[in-house]
């Protein structure tokens, strides 16, 4: 396990390492003078001014490095000779040029920030398994089952994840708000504390349980909100709009108890939330385009950074205000409720700084608006134009109101049907982590330290790993009967590349109220109508991989 410490001494180590060939001592001045002229210009912080240069010494002392093998050194007794090893630098990967690395490729319209996804899959057609690119640090992209899964499978105690830069840059700069950079952004100890003292509510299987009847009640009006937005032809217009709406509600039930009433029609209601769930949509492309783009925004108050600053604060201050309400209508009535405790057992946590509560509380909603919108949008699409599929799904479930858990666990169909969208098309497409020792990958030796994004979504669109890889088969997932009767399971050899929440200590927490969630929407949904795209689908780079907007989508009734 490293410690951010040992990190940043590996970095420092790398960087003043003597290259390979000389380099000209009047260039590395030139260009150390540049850029610490820049650097002085856009800040007075040393610190960030160190990190900074060191970034861009560590690309310059590597220019001219591209293709030369390291030497390390073996113990005599093992080997008689040096042998040679391909390092990080030797990993095939868009040309590096000097001050901003490979960021060309996005400066020049080689690939476009809202077409991300398409750009890793370029870049695995182009590079192969393993590619890499520069920004401050080498990031390696890995597309290969192998190094994916032992990457992940790492048993790590603290799984380090890169953060988000500018959520961290502006968290601290909200000491008022914010005592930490929050659940997604800490690491080791502090994370983990986060981790434990936020989430034992929202992962808790008998709290889960006892709020099935609520989420029943809950889906009964998303299905009546459904009916009354839909026009003559049966057509809803932005279906996402409505698809946020039903997930806010949902987890701000569960999180705080009480129905918030956005699925009512109330207009104030859903001005609010309709201001909340536009921020919560720019944070996300905001943040997608501040990692892509020149980073200015760490010394400069860029128009980019005054924009994410504006829609973080409307989700604070929106959510806070939610949480207030919440907070004191639960001091007027003492309720002995499992599903109303969640909240509450936060705030009274023992040993967390009050900030770190409000914000926890704040972040868990945040994370589950988004994602979940995203993924049903995908997923109706995936069974648009299979009206026998659909059925499938509503048989699953006859007219049985309300749902309970034994009709979920049972509809193995439905769950297959989901399963297959994850696969197909997630929200999203890859995982980062921090290699917390050296590993080999694809025959590159990589330090401890090393930024790694791992592409579930390439990796399972690869036919290697998956049969019939780019059409969407939920039947793949079910059991299989051979002319002899007897049961089997298909072998796909991609199966455990599946992880649309992650994996490890730190997988998503939020996955199982999602799976239940996405299992009773279906249900309600698919019980009342055939379901068919109306719009194409364009999927868009934010971050997650989100639907572009508006959605159209046409409800028609069961008969
Ligand atoms: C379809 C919906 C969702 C998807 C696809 C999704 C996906 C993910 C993924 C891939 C991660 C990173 C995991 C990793 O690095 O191994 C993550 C982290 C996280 N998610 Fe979700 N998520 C969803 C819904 C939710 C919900 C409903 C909540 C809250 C109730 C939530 C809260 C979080 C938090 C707090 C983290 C950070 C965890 C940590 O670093 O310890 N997510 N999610």
């Amino acid at each position: 396990m490293i410690t951010t410490l040992e990190a940043e001494v590996q970095l420092i180590t790398d960087i003043f390492r003597p290259p390979d060939e000389t380099m000209s001592v009047t260039i590395v001045l030139f260009y150390v003078i540049i850029t610490a002229f820049m650097l002085m210009s856009y800040s007075h912080k040393p610190r960030k001014i160190l990190e900074t240069a060191k970034g861009y010494l560590l690309q310059l002392l590597h220019l001219s490095n591209n293709n030369a093998p390291t030497m390390i050194h073996v113990p005599p007794d093992d080997a008689p000779a040096p042998q040679r090893v391909n390092n990080v630098w030797d990993i095939p990967g868009p040309q590096r040029w000097p001050l901003v690395g490979t960021k060309w490729i996005y400066i020049t319209g080689r690939y476009k920030i809202a077409k991300m996804h398409d750009a890793f899959v370029d870049l695995h057609k182009r590079y192969g398994n393993v590619a890499l690119e520069v920004d401050r640090v080498p990031v390696v992209h890995l597309f290969d089952r192998a190094d994916i899964e032992k990457v992940l499978k790492y048993p790590s105690r603290y799984p380090y994840r890169p953060p988000t830069e500018i959520v961290e840059h502006y968290r601290r700069s909200r000491p008022d708000r914010f005592a930490s950079t929050g659940i997604v952004n800490t690491q080791g100890e502090q994370w983990h504390e986060l981790r434990v003292k936020l989430t034992s509510g929202i992962t808790s299987r008998k709290i889960l349980l006892a709020f099935i009847p609520s989420l029943n009640e809950i889906c009964d009006d998303f299905v009546e909100l459904i009916r009354r937005k839909r026009d003559s032809n049966g057509c809803v217009k932005d279906f996402q709009d409505l698809a946020n709406t039903v997930g806010l509600e949902i987890i701000c039930c569960l999180v705080l108890g009480r129905r918030m009433g956005f699925l009512s029609g109330d207009r104030q209601k859903n001005e609010k939330f309709g201001k909340l769930a536009e921020a919560v949509k720019s944070t996300f492309v905001y943040i997608s385009r501040s990692y892509y783009g020149f980073k200015l925004w760490k010394y400069l108050p860029t128009q980019l950074y005054h924009d994410y600053v504006r829609c973080e604060e409307i989700i604070y201050d929106t959510i806070a205000e939610i949480v207030n309400e919440a907070l004191q209508e639960e001091q007027q009535q003492c309720s002995e409720d499992d599903v109303r405790s969640i909240f509450l057992s936060i705030l009274q946590t023992e040993g967390l700084d009050t900030k770190d509560k409000i914000a926890g509380i704040i972040d868990l909603i945040h994370a589950a608006i988004e994602t979940f919108s995203n993924t049903l949008s995908f997923l109706l699409h995936n069974l648009s134009h299979l009206p026998e599929k659909q059925h499938k799904i509503s048989q699953e479930f006859d007219s049985v109101n309300p749902v309970t858990s034994t009709e979920m666990s049972n509809a193995t169909f439905t769950k297959a049907c989901i399963k297959e969208s994850y696969r197909i098309s997630p929200t999203t497409p890859c995982l980062a982590r921090i290699l917390e020792e050296d590993f080999v990958l694809s025959g590159y030796h990589l330090q401890t330290g090393t930024v790694v994004i791992c592409h579930t979504r390439v990796a399972c669109q690869n036919e290697q790993n998956f049969r019939n890889a780019d059409k969407f088969v939920p039947e793949r997932w079910l059991e299989q009967v051979d002319e002899n009767q007897n049961v089997y399971k298909l072998d796909e050899p991609g199966a455990p590349l599946v992880l649309p929440f992650g994996t490890g200590r730190r997988m998503c927490p939020g996955h199982r109220i999602i799976d239940i969630e996405l299992t009773l929407v279906m249900a309600k949904i698919f019980q009342q109508f055939e379901v068919e795209y109306h719009s194409e689908l364009d999927t868009q780079f934010q971050f997650l991989l989100a639907p572009g907007i508006p959605i159209e989508v046409i409800f028609r009734d069961r008969n």
